[in-house]
């Protein structure tokens, strides 16, 4: 068989959910020389086994490709190979060099926007890719000091970043309990998501308590965009294990993250994000109860649009880069009462968030992106 035959039959079984059989023939895709096809596999492979996903790469004729490069690092980063630097940032750099875009945008979301390395990386990018740089308002950011760093300062700055453990959070309710983690997102990395993704921005769905479909309510005004696995990347994945380790779930229990747009006047009236059993059945299906929730605020809002807890008498305000986590249900999937909240409307400025709901159980989407991770 050749390429074009291997992808097709891939295809095919990935239409009819076959995996593993859609892997065996990216597998073969992937020897013959398809880097697209060798690094589905390779991303298949990393779920359960990510030291053989690695080794799967290096063994290909096209390892050195740049692109190839960057995504077995990324891979042996995100499924933990890698406990210290190691190299990873200076081989983030010399990516970045060899013309790979994405190696950019990954250090200039570690580093410290005022620093002069964020301006330097930033400078980089603007030279290789100035619609890029113009799209992610890069401007806004780069300063005079650009000339004061370089490769190696960039590599240090970046080497004890890539390792920082979640900082602890503040707890806003001890009971249900609910918890903010501050500045988890930096700017560049919230600006990033906005402008990535708007383009995939619809009208919000709740659950149709009769049908157990999705459809357009009042209750819920907002615009989403629905990050599903063909949109991830290396920042999605990264929000994925922030949820994660905030929330002490695994990965694979998140649902889809949920990137939300309200305009002044649109609003998520009072709800709970738990599950009812019977009337939400089919969204049940997929990972069962709803346990917990993160919001991550994109931007800051000053008038309005707080998230508030009325049964508690609590608001959050939007602070950009924040997230907020809180439990739905308890052990056994009852719904928690106090867990009743809203979305406010803002009063002049747009509001932007990410949204996590984590389920009891594993579910596709997970699946799909970590396994059993
Ligand atoms: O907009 C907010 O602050 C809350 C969003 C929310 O409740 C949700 O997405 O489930
Ligand atoms: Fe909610």
């Amino acid at each position: 068989m050749n390429i074009q035959q291997l992808i097709a039959k891939a295809n095919k079984a990935h239409a009819a959910n076959d995996i593993s059989l859609a892997m065996g023939f990216l597998k073969q895709a992937g020897e013959a020389g398809d880097i697209n096809a060798a690094l589905d596999y390779a991303y298949y492979l990393s779920h359960d086994k990510p030291i053989e996903s690695v080794q799967y790469l290096e063994s290909l004729s096209c390892v050195e490709n740049p692109i190839v490069q960057y995504h077995k690092l990324l891979i042996a980063y995100f499924c933990d190979l890698i406990t210290e630097s190691n190299g990873v940032a200076k081989s983030l750099v010399a990516l970045g060099q060899k013309g790979v875009i994405e190696a950019y945008l990954v250090i200039l979301s570690y580093l410290e926007q005022s620093s002069s390395e964020f301006s330097f990386i930033a400078n980089k990018v603007r030279n290789i890719a100035p619609n890029i740089f113009n799209q992610l308002k890069l401007d806004e950011f780069v300063n005079s000091k650009v000339c004061e760093s370089n490769n190696d300062k960039v590599a240090q700055g970046l080497e004890s970043k890539l390792f920082e453990p979640l900082p602890l959070p503040i707890t806003l309710n001890e009971e249900l309990p609910i918890s903010l983690f501050e500045s988890t997102l930096s700017g560049f990395e919230c600006n990033y998501l906005i402008t990535k993704f708007s383009a995939l921005l619809q009208p919000s769905m709740v659950v149709d308590p009769i049908t157990g479909q999705g459809r357009i309510d009042k209750v819920r005004t907002s615009y989403v965009a629905i990050i599903s696995p063909e949109h991830c990347d290396w920042l999605t994945r990264k929000i994925d294990k922030l949820v994660a380790k905030a929330t002490k779930t695994r990965c694979c229990e998140g649902e889809v993250l949920n990137l939300l747009r309200y305009v002044p006047g649109q609003e998520y009236k009072p709800h709970y994000d738990a599950l009812n059993r019977l009337h939400d059945a089919k969204t049940f299906e997929d990972g069962g109860q709803r346990t917990k929730t993160a919001i991550i605020y994109l931007n800051t809002v000053n008038e309005g649009g707080n998230t508030t807890f009325p049964k508690l008498g609590m608001r959050v305000s939007p602070n950009k880069g924040n997230m907020l986590v809180f439990n739905n249900s308890d052990d056994k999937g009852n719904v928690l009462i106090n867990s009743y909240h809203a979305g406010e409307s803002t009063q002049k400025e747009n509001k932007w968030l990410v949204t996590k709901w984590i389920r009891e159980h594993k579910t596709n989407y997970g699946k799909f992106l970590y396994g059993n991770h």
